[in-house]
C-alpha cells in the first residue's frame, strides 16, 4: 500500500513538472501569426483628400505588432500592390540572428516579392525594445509603408525604471508628390531634389497649411488655425489622455524619409530611459532630437496643472525646414476633452530649437550613455573602415557615394550569391576601406565624378569592426548635410563624433570605451565623424546605409557579410530569382 502511494506521488510530481513546463513554456515562445497585405488605399494623412498611401491590410500606418522577448513572429506577406511594384518589408533593430533571409532587403537577404505573391517572414524577437518595421523597396517608405513594433521584456522581467502607462508614437514625414514623382526627379537629368515634406505625421496624422495652435495667446504663428477635426476624422491628432500625478512612457520612433524632429512637450521635463531597443544611463532634458531611423523611450511626470491641456510638438531640425511643426495634446483628464469641447491649450507651443544650431544636436547626442551594466565594447579593434560619405556625378546624374562608390544593388540577392559562390552575381574585388588623405572635407569635390559598384566588405565571423563615418561638403556651395547611418543585423558602440576630418591615432584617444550607448542607427553631423565599433558576430548579408530614403536611392550604401557559410535553412522563395533561381529549385528542401 505504502509502495503504491510512493509510485503516485512520484507520478503526481512528475505530472506537475510536465504540466508547468507546458505552460510555461507555451507562455515564453510563442508563435504569433500576422496575415499583411500590402497595398495603396485612399487615405488623407494630413487632412488633404485624394491621396494615396501605401497601407496594411487597410490601415495607414500598418498594424502594431506586439510580442514578448523569445517570441516567433510569422509575418505572411501578401503583395497587393495594384501598380505592380514589387514590395519587401525590414524590421528595423530586429538583429535577425539566424534568420538573415528574414531581414527584409530585396537584392540583399531576399528577392523582392512580386505582385500576387506572399512571402513568409519568420523569426524570433530576442531584445525588449521599441522598434518598427518598413517598406525597403524603392521609395515606399515614403509612400506610406511603415508601423510599430513593440517588444516587451519576458513574462516575469522587469524594466529598470517604472511607469503608469504608456503610449506609442510613430513619426514620418509626408510628401504631396507621390513616390513615383520623387523617384523620378531623383533620376532625373538634370537632377531634381525631393525638397522638404509638406506635412510632419504623428501617428500618420497631421495637418497641412496650418497650426492647431495659431490662436493660442502670444503666438507669432504665421499659419492660420486649422479646422477642428473631430476625433472619428482620419487627420485629426491622436490625444494622449494622461491622469495628474502618474509617469507616463512614451515609446517615440522616426521613420521619416528625410528629415531630422525635435520632439518637446510644453511644461513637461523628459527622462531618456531607452535609445534603439537598448537602455541608457537615464537623463533629464526638455525636448529630444530624433534622426530617421531612431528609437526612444521617455518618461514624463504630469505634475502640471491638471486644469490645462499641454502642446506635444515635433519640428524640423537639421535642414532649412519649410514644414510646419506637428501638434498633438497632452490631456489631463480633468481638463476634459470632448469632440465638441476642444480644451486648447493656453500657452504656445514649444519652439523648436534653430535648425542649425549643430552644436546643440551634438550636445544632446553626446548626454546618451549605456546604463550600467551594458555589454561593453571590446577595447580593440580587428578591422577599421573609413567611410568617407560625398554628394557626386555620375554621367551628369547626381549621386552619393562612398569611398567614391555609388551603390547600385544586383539582381540575385547578395545572401545566395555568397552562399552558393555565385561568382558572376556581383563584383567580387575588395572595396576600397579608405580614402585619400589629401581629400579637402570642407570643399565641394575638386573631381566630381565617382562610379558605380556593388562589391561587399567580408568580415571574419566574430572580428572587431571600426567603421568611422566621415561627412563632406555637397556638390556645389557651402553645405553638409547630416545622415542618419543604420546597420542592419547588429547593434553597434558609438564611440564618439568629432569635427573636421578624423585623425587616426589621435581622435581615437578620446574614444568612450567606459559607457557608450548601444544603437543601431547613429547620425554623422555636417562637416563632422562619427565613429561606430561592433562585432561581426551574426551570420549574414547586411545592409549599412544612410536611413534619408532618397540619399540611399540615390546610392548610399554599403554591403557588410560575414559567416555566410553558417547560414542554414533560408527559404527557397527567399532565393528564387535572378542567378540563386535554377540551384535553389534543385533541392528539395528548405535545407541548404
Ligand atoms: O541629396 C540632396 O540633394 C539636395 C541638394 O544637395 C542638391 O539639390 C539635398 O538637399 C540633398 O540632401
Amino acid at each position: 500500500m505504502r509502495t503504491i502511494r510512493v509510485c503516485w506521488s512520484i507520478w503526481l510530481g512528475y505530472l506537475i513538472v510536465l504540466l508547468s513546463l507546458l505552460i510555461g513554456g507555451s507562455r515564453s515562445v510563442r508563435l504569433r501569426e500576422y496575415k499583411f497585405e500590402v497595398g495603396y488605399m485612399k487615405k488623407k494623412p494630413d487632412c488633404i483628400e485624394n491621396s494615396y498611401v501605401m497601407g496594411i491590410n487597410g490601415h495607414f500606418p500598418g498594424p502594431t505588432i506586439r510580442a514578448h522577448v523569445g517570441d516567433t513572429l510569422h509575418i505572411s506577406l501578401f503583395n497587393n500592390i495594384s501598380t505592380n511594384e514589387p514590395t519587401s518589408i525590414h524590421w528595423h533593430g530586429i538583429s535577425q540572428y539566424g534568420t538573415p533571409w528574414a531581414d527584409g532587403t530585396a537584392s540583399i537577404s531576399q528577392c523582392a516579392i512580386n505582385p500576387g505573391e506572399t512571402f513568409h517572414y519568420r523569426f524570433t524577437v530576442d531584445k525588449a525594445g521599441t522598434y518598427f518595421y518598413h517598406g525597403h523597396y524603392g521609395l515606399q517608405r515614403s509612400a506610406g509603408l511603415y508601423g510599430s513594433l513593440i517588444v516587451d521584456l519576458a513574462l516575469g522581467q522587469k524594466e529598470p525604471f517604472h511607469y503608469h502607462s504608456e503610449f506609442n508614437l510613430l513619426l514620418s514625414d509626408w510628401w504631396h508628390n507621390t513616390s513615383f514623382h520623387q523617384e523620378l526627379s531623383l533620376s532625373s537629368k538634370p537632377f531634381q531634389w525631393i525638397g522638404e515634406p509638406q506635412s510632419l505625421l504623428i501617428n500618420g496624422r497631421g495637418q497641412y497649411n496650418c497650426s492647431m495652435a495659431a490662436n493660442t495667446m502670444n503666438n507669432n504663428a504665421t499659419l492660420p488655425q486649422c479646422k477642428f477635426r473631430t476625433s472619428d476624422e482620419e487627420c485629426a491628432p491622436q490625444i494622449l489622455h494622461v491622469h495628474p500625478n502618474k509617469t507616463y512612457r512614451i515609446r517615440i520612433a522616426s521613420t521619416t524619409s528625410l528629415s531630422s524632429l525635435n520632439f518637446a512637450i510644453s511644461n513637461h521635463k523628459m527622462v531618456v530611459v531607452e535609445a534603439d531597443g537598448n537602455y541608457v544611463d537615464p537623463f533629464e532634458v526638455d525636448d529630444i532630437d530624433i534622426y530617421s531611423g531612431e528609437s526612444y523611450s521617455i518618461l514624463i511626470t504630469t505634475n502640471q496643472n491638471p486644469n490645462n491641456n499641454y502642446w506635444i510638438s515635433i519640428g524640423v531640425r537639421g535642414r532649412k525646414p519649410n514644414t510646419p511643426q506637428a501638434l498633438t495634446i497632452l490631456n489631463y483628464k480633468k481638463a476634459s476633452i470632448s469632440s465638441s469641447n476642444i480644451i486648447i491649450p493656453n500657452s504656445p507651443p514649444p519652439i523648436t530649437p534653430q535648425w542649425n544650431d549643430f552644436n546643440r544636436s551634438k550636445a544632446f547626442t553626446n548626454k546618451i550613455h549605456a546604463l550600467m551594466g551594458s555589454p561593453k565594447p571590446p577595447t580593440h579593434y580587428d578591422h577599421r573602415l573609413l567611410l568617407l560619405n560625398t554628394q557626386n556625378l555620375i554621367d551628369g546624374y547626381t549621386k552619393w557615394a562612398i569611398n567614391n562608390i555609388s551603390l547600385v544593388l544586383p539582381q540575385t540577392p547578395y545572401l545566395g550569391s555568397i552562399k552558393f559562390k555565385i561568382n558572376a552575381a556581383f563584383d567580387r574585388r575588395h572595396p576600397s576601406e579608405n580614402f585619400s588623405n589629401g581629400y579637402d572635407i570642407f570643399s565641394p569635390p575638386i573631381n566630381p565624378n565617382a562610379n558605380f559598384g556593388n562589391r561587399v566588405y567580408m568580415f571574419n565571423m566574430n572580428q572587431v569592426v571600426d567603421v568611422i563615418l566621415q561627412n563632406a561638403n555637397v556638390l556645389s556651395g557651402k553645405n553638409s548635410d547630416i545622415h542618419p547611418w543604420h546597420l542592419h543585423g547588429h547593434d553597434f558602440w558609438v564611440l564618439g563624433y568629432g569635427d573636421g576630418k578624423f585623425k587616426q591615432g589621435y581622435d581615437e584617444k578620446k574614444f568612450n570605451l567606459k559607457n557608450p550607448p548601444l544603437k543601431n542607427t547613429a547620425a554623422v553631423f555636417p562637416y563632422g565623424w562619427t565613429a561606430l565599433r561592433f562585432r561581426a558576430n551574426n551570420p549574414g548579408v547586411w545592409f549599412f546605409h544612410c536611413h534619408i530614403e532618397a540619399h540611399l536611392h540615390m546610392g548610399m550604401g554599403v554591403i557588410f557579410a560575414e559567416g555566410v557559410q553558417l547560414v542554414k535553412g533560408i527559404p527557397k522563395q527567399a532565393l528564387a530569382c535572378g542567378l540563386t533561381k535554377k540551384i535553389i529549385m534543385s533541392f528539395n528542401t528548405t535545407n541548404n
